[in-house]
Protein backbone atom coordinates (compact mmCIF):
# COMPACT_ATOMS: atom_id res chain seq x y z
CA UNK A 1 0.00 0.00 0.00
CA UNK A 2 1.00 3.44 -0.59
CA UNK A 3 0.19 6.18 1.67
CA UNK A 4 0.71 10.17 0.97
CA UNK A 5 0.23 11.83 3.95
CA UNK A 6 -0.09 15.83 3.31
CA UNK A 7 3.03 16.33 0.76
CA UNK A 8 3.74 19.52 0.15
CA UNK A 9 6.71 20.52 -2.28
CA UNK A 10 8.19 23.96 -2.63
CA UNK A 11 10.95 24.95 -4.92
CA UNK A 12 13.07 27.33 -4.58
CA UNK A 13 11.33 28.64 -1.55
CA UNK A 14 8.62 30.47 -3.78
CA UNK A 15 6.68 27.86 -6.31
CA UNK A 16 4.69 25.52 -4.65
CA UNK A 17 4.25 22.48 -7.26
CA UNK A 18 2.57 20.38 -4.73
CA UNK A 19 0.47 22.53 -2.29
CA UNK A 20 -1.43 19.39 0.06
CA UNK A 21 -1.65 15.86 -1.30
CA UNK A 22 -3.36 12.95 0.84
CA UNK A 23 -3.45 9.73 -1.05
CA UNK A 24 -3.94 5.82 -0.70
CA UNK A 25 -2.99 3.64 -3.01
CA UNK A 26 -4.06 -0.21 -2.13
CA UNK A 27 -1.88 -3.05 -3.33
CA UNK A 28 -2.10 -3.76 -7.27
CA UNK A 29 -3.96 -0.83 -7.60
CA UNK A 30 -3.49 0.92 -11.41
CA UNK A 31 -3.91 5.01 -10.32
CA UNK A 32 -3.80 7.63 -12.99
CA UNK A 33 -3.24 11.38 -11.78
CA UNK A 34 -4.76 13.92 -14.23
CA UNK A 35 -4.36 17.66 -13.54
CA UNK A 36 -4.57 20.80 -14.97
CA UNK A 37 -0.84 22.07 -16.51
CA UNK A 38 1.80 21.86 -13.74
CA UNK A 39 -0.44 21.26 -10.92
CA UNK A 40 2.51 18.65 -9.44
CA UNK A 41 1.88 15.84 -11.67
CA UNK A 42 5.21 14.70 -12.01
CA UNK A 43 6.94 16.33 -8.81
CA UNK A 44 4.69 14.01 -7.00
CA UNK A 45 5.80 10.92 -9.14
CA UNK A 46 9.22 12.00 -8.23
CA UNK A 47 8.49 12.62 -4.70
CA UNK A 48 7.19 8.76 -5.00
CA UNK A 49 10.06 7.62 -6.60
CA UNK A 50 12.52 9.12 -4.10
CA UNK A 51 13.93 11.42 -6.58
CA UNK A 52 12.46 14.48 -4.75
CA UNK A 53 12.37 15.05 -1.14
CA UNK A 54 8.77 16.10 0.02
CA UNK A 55 9.14 19.59 1.66
CA UNK A 56 6.70 18.55 4.45
CA UNK A 57 4.87 15.43 4.64
CA UNK A 58 5.74 11.64 4.00
CA UNK A 59 4.82 8.80 1.80
CA UNK A 60 5.42 5.40 2.64
CA UNK A 61 5.45 2.50 0.62
CA UNK A 62 4.39 -0.69 2.66
CA UNK A 63 5.03 0.54 5.89
CA UNK A 64 8.41 1.61 4.97
CA UNK A 65 8.87 5.96 4.43
CA UNK A 66 10.30 6.64 0.91
CA UNK A 67 13.33 8.75 1.27
CA UNK A 68 15.62 7.59 -1.93
CA UNK A 69 15.41 5.50 -5.26
CA UNK A 70 14.78 1.56 -4.72
CA UNK A 71 14.79 -0.74 -7.39
CA UNK A 72 11.20 -1.95 -5.90
CA UNK A 73 10.12 1.45 -7.23
CA UNK A 74 10.71 1.48 -11.06
CA UNK A 75 10.01 4.24 -13.11
CA UNK A 76 9.55 4.89 -16.72
CA UNK A 77 9.42 8.39 -18.48
CA UNK A 78 8.02 9.91 -21.36
CA UNK A 79 11.09 9.82 -23.38
CA UNK A 80 12.58 6.45 -23.22
CA UNK A 81 15.91 5.69 -21.24
CA UNK A 82 17.98 3.06 -22.75
CA UNK A 83 21.86 3.24 -23.06
CA UNK A 84 22.63 3.48 -27.28
CA UNK A 85 25.87 1.76 -26.33
CA UNK A 86 24.20 -1.34 -25.46
CA UNK A 87 21.92 -3.87 -27.45
CA UNK A 88 18.29 -4.12 -26.29
CA UNK A 89 18.90 -7.09 -24.28
CA UNK A 90 22.36 -5.62 -22.65
CA UNK A 91 19.97 -2.71 -21.55
CA UNK A 92 17.44 -4.88 -20.14
CA UNK A 93 19.76 -6.87 -18.09
CA UNK A 94 21.60 -3.72 -16.78
CA UNK A 95 19.71 -3.45 -13.93
CA UNK A 96 19.69 -6.88 -12.84
CA UNK A 97 23.72 -6.69 -12.94
CA UNK A 98 23.61 -3.89 -10.98
CA UNK A 99 21.72 -5.61 -8.39
CA UNK A 100 24.29 -8.74 -8.80
CA UNK A 101 21.86 -11.35 -9.84
CA UNK A 102 23.91 -14.09 -11.69
CA UNK A 103 24.18 -14.39 -15.77
CA UNK A 104 22.11 -17.30 -15.78
CA UNK A 105 19.44 -15.66 -13.93
CA UNK A 106 19.71 -12.33 -16.22
CA UNK A 107 19.44 -14.56 -19.54
CA UNK A 108 16.15 -15.94 -18.65
CA UNK A 109 14.66 -12.94 -16.76
CA UNK A 110 15.84 -10.84 -20.01
CA UNK A 111 13.81 -13.46 -22.20
CA UNK A 112 11.08 -13.66 -20.50
CA UNK A 113 10.63 -9.71 -20.95
CA UNK A 114 11.12 -9.41 -24.37
CA UNK A 115 8.66 -12.24 -25.29
CA UNK A 116 6.56 -10.61 -22.91
CA UNK A 117 7.11 -6.90 -24.54
CA UNK A 118 6.98 -8.05 -28.01
CA UNK A 119 10.77 -7.51 -28.90
CA UNK A 120 11.56 -11.25 -29.91
CA UNK A 121 14.10 -11.16 -32.70
CA UNK A 122 15.51 -7.66 -31.93
CA UNK A 123 17.78 -8.57 -28.81
CA UNK A 124 20.89 -8.11 -30.27
CA UNK A 125 19.39 -4.81 -31.94
CA UNK A 126 20.79 -1.23 -30.59
CA UNK A 127 18.47 1.48 -29.57
CA UNK A 128 18.87 3.33 -32.57
CA UNK A 129 17.89 0.87 -34.96
CA UNK A 130 14.21 0.99 -33.30
CA UNK A 131 10.98 2.72 -33.63
CA UNK A 132 10.21 5.30 -31.00
CA UNK A 133 7.48 2.38 -29.52
CA UNK A 134 10.01 -0.52 -29.68
CA UNK A 135 12.32 1.94 -27.87
CA UNK A 136 9.69 2.25 -24.96
CA UNK A 137 8.89 -1.07 -25.05
CA UNK A 138 12.68 -1.84 -24.45
CA UNK A 139 12.25 0.61 -21.63
CA UNK A 140 9.28 -0.32 -19.99
CA UNK A 141 11.11 -3.97 -20.63
CA UNK A 142 14.44 -2.73 -18.50
CA UNK A 143 11.95 -1.57 -15.52
CA UNK A 144 10.44 -4.70 -14.95
CA UNK A 145 12.90 -6.98 -15.20
CA UNK A 146 14.17 -6.04 -11.87
CA UNK A 147 10.65 -6.91 -10.46
CA UNK A 148 9.43 -3.77 -8.64
CA UNK A 149 6.39 -3.80 -6.68
CA UNK A 150 5.46 -0.51 -7.92
CA UNK A 151 5.89 1.03 -11.33
CA UNK A 152 5.58 4.91 -11.62
CA UNK A 153 4.89 6.11 -15.37
CA UNK A 154 5.29 9.57 -16.39
CA UNK A 155 3.45 10.60 -19.87
CA UNK A 156 5.24 7.04 -21.07
CA UNK A 157 3.35 6.85 -24.04
CA UNK A 158 3.52 10.60 -24.93
CA UNK A 159 5.74 10.51 -27.60
CA UNK A 160 4.02 7.96 -29.42
CA UNK A 161 1.66 8.50 -32.32
CA UNK A 162 -2.03 7.71 -31.37
CA UNK A 163 -1.72 4.41 -32.96
CA UNK A 164 1.56 2.93 -31.40
CA UNK A 165 -0.56 4.27 -28.32
CA UNK A 166 -2.85 2.78 -28.12
CA UNK A 167 -1.04 -0.74 -29.22
CA UNK A 168 1.24 0.21 -25.92
CA UNK A 169 -1.58 0.79 -23.64
CA UNK A 170 -3.55 -2.12 -24.36
CA UNK A 171 0.43 -4.05 -24.10
CA UNK A 172 0.62 -2.37 -20.39
CA UNK A 173 -2.98 -4.02 -19.09
CA UNK A 174 -1.65 -6.97 -20.47
CA UNK A 175 1.57 -7.21 -18.74
CA UNK A 176 -0.02 -5.32 -15.58
CA UNK A 177 -2.71 -8.36 -15.02
CA UNK A 178 0.44 -10.77 -15.55
CA UNK A 179 2.62 -8.93 -12.72
CA UNK A 180 -0.08 -7.38 -10.21
CA UNK A 181 2.19 -4.22 -9.79
CA UNK A 182 1.00 -1.33 -8.24
CA UNK A 183 0.93 1.48 -11.14
CA UNK A 184 0.78 5.26 -10.57
CA UNK A 185 0.38 6.67 -14.03
CA UNK A 186 0.78 10.59 -15.08
CA UNK A 187 -1.04 11.42 -18.34
CA UNK A 188 -2.59 14.11 -20.17
CA UNK A 189 -5.05 12.29 -21.81
CA UNK A 190 -8.45 11.12 -20.28
CA UNK A 191 -9.28 8.77 -22.64
CA UNK A 192 -5.85 6.72 -22.01
CA UNK A 193 -6.17 7.34 -17.98
CA UNK A 194 -9.78 5.83 -18.43
CA UNK A 195 -9.15 3.08 -20.48
CA UNK A 196 -6.17 1.97 -18.13
CA UNK A 197 -7.15 3.15 -14.60
CA UNK A 198 -8.54 1.29 -11.77
CA UNK A 199 -9.04 4.85 -10.11
CA UNK A 200 -8.51 8.62 -11.28
CA UNK A 201 -6.82 11.36 -9.48
CA UNK A 202 -7.78 14.78 -10.80
CA UNK A 203 -5.13 17.34 -8.63
CA UNK A 204 -6.46 20.78 -8.40
CA UNK A 205 -4.45 23.35 -9.92
CA UNK A 206 -1.50 24.86 -7.79
CA UNK A 207 -0.90 24.79 -5.14
CA UNK A 208 -2.77 21.66 -6.06
CA UNK A 209 -4.57 19.30 -3.41
CA UNK A 210 -6.32 16.22 -5.01
CA UNK A 211 -9.91 17.42 -5.98
CA UNK A 212 -11.41 14.21 -6.54
CA UNK A 213 -11.44 10.55 -7.61
CA UNK A 214 -13.22 8.64 -9.71
CA UNK A 215 -13.96 4.86 -9.29
CA UNK A 216 -13.66 3.42 -12.91
CA UNK A 217 -13.25 0.00 -12.00
CA UNK A 218 -16.96 0.70 -10.54
CA UNK A 219 -17.82 0.78 -14.19
CA UNK A 220 -15.91 -1.20 -16.50
CA UNK A 221 -15.11 -4.40 -15.85
CA UNK A 222 -11.01 -6.47 -16.93
CA UNK A 223 -9.70 -7.41 -18.91
CA UNK A 224 -11.11 -4.43 -20.83
CA UNK A 225 -11.26 -3.64 -24.84
CA UNK A 226 -10.49 -1.50 -26.50
CA UNK A 227 -14.41 -0.44 -27.93
CA UNK A 228 -15.27 0.69 -24.06
CA UNK A 229 -13.90 3.60 -25.46
CA UNK A 230 -17.10 3.59 -27.15
CA UNK A 231 -19.85 3.15 -24.38
CA UNK A 232 -22.16 5.74 -23.20
CA UNK A 233 -20.27 5.91 -19.83
CA UNK A 234 -16.91 6.21 -21.33
CA UNK A 235 -18.36 9.42 -22.84
CA UNK A 236 -20.04 10.51 -19.55
CA UNK A 237 -16.96 9.60 -17.52
CA UNK A 238 -14.77 11.64 -20.45
CA UNK A 239 -17.06 14.51 -19.66
CA UNK A 240 -17.12 14.87 -16.25
CA UNK A 241 -13.53 14.36 -16.29
CA UNK A 242 -12.82 17.27 -18.38
CA UNK A 243 -15.38 19.56 -16.56
CA UNK A 244 -13.23 19.01 -13.57
CA UNK A 245 -9.67 19.51 -14.90
CA UNK A 246 -11.43 23.04 -17.10
CA UNK A 247 -12.85 24.13 -13.86
CA UNK A 248 -9.27 24.10 -12.52
CA UNK A 249 -7.85 25.78 -15.22
CA UNK A 250 -10.37 28.62 -15.06
CA UNK A 251 -9.95 29.10 -11.57
N1 LIG B 1 13.23 21.80 -10.51
C1 LIG B 1 12.31 22.75 -10.47
N2 LIG B 1 12.60 23.97 -9.99
C2 LIG B 1 11.68 24.95 -9.93
N3 LIG B 1 10.39 24.81 -10.31
C3 LIG B 1 10.04 23.60 -10.79
C4 LIG B 1 10.97 22.52 -10.90
N4 LIG B 1 10.31 21.45 -11.42
C5 LIG B 1 9.04 21.85 -11.62
N5 LIG B 1 8.88 23.14 -11.25
C6 LIG B 1 7.62 23.90 -11.28
O1 LIG B 1 6.70 23.23 -10.43
C7 LIG B 1 5.39 23.24 -10.99
C8 LIG B 1 4.90 21.81 -11.14
O2 LIG B 1 5.67 21.14 -12.14
P1 LIG B 1 5.40 19.65 -12.59
O3 LIG B 1 6.26 19.38 -13.76
O4 LIG B 1 5.48 18.76 -11.43
O5 LIG B 1 3.86 19.74 -13.04
P2 LIG B 1 3.03 18.83 -14.03
O6 LIG B 1 1.63 18.85 -13.52
O7 LIG B 1 3.67 17.51 -14.19
O8 LIG B 1 3.16 19.66 -15.37
P3 LIG B 1 2.71 19.29 -16.87
O9 LIG B 1 1.24 18.96 -16.81
O10 LIG B 1 2.95 20.56 -17.64
O11 LIG B 1 3.56 18.15 -17.32
C9 LIG B 1 5.49 23.99 -12.30
O12 LIG B 1 5.11 25.34 -12.07
C10 LIG B 1 6.96 23.92 -12.66
O13 LIG B 1 7.35 25.02 -13.41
Amino acid sequence: MIDIDSVRKVYNEDVVAVGDVSLTIEEGDFVSVLGPSGCGKSTLLFMLGGFIEPTSGTITVNGTQVTSPDPSRGMVFQESVLFPWMTIKENITWGMKVLGVGEEEREREAEEYIEMIGLSGFEDAYPNSLSGGMKQRAAMARVLAVNPSVLLMDEPFGALDAQTREMMQHELLDIWSQTGQTCMFVTHSIDEALYLSDKIVVLSSRPSSVESIIDVSEHFERPRESDIRETEKFTELRQQLWGMIQEEVTV
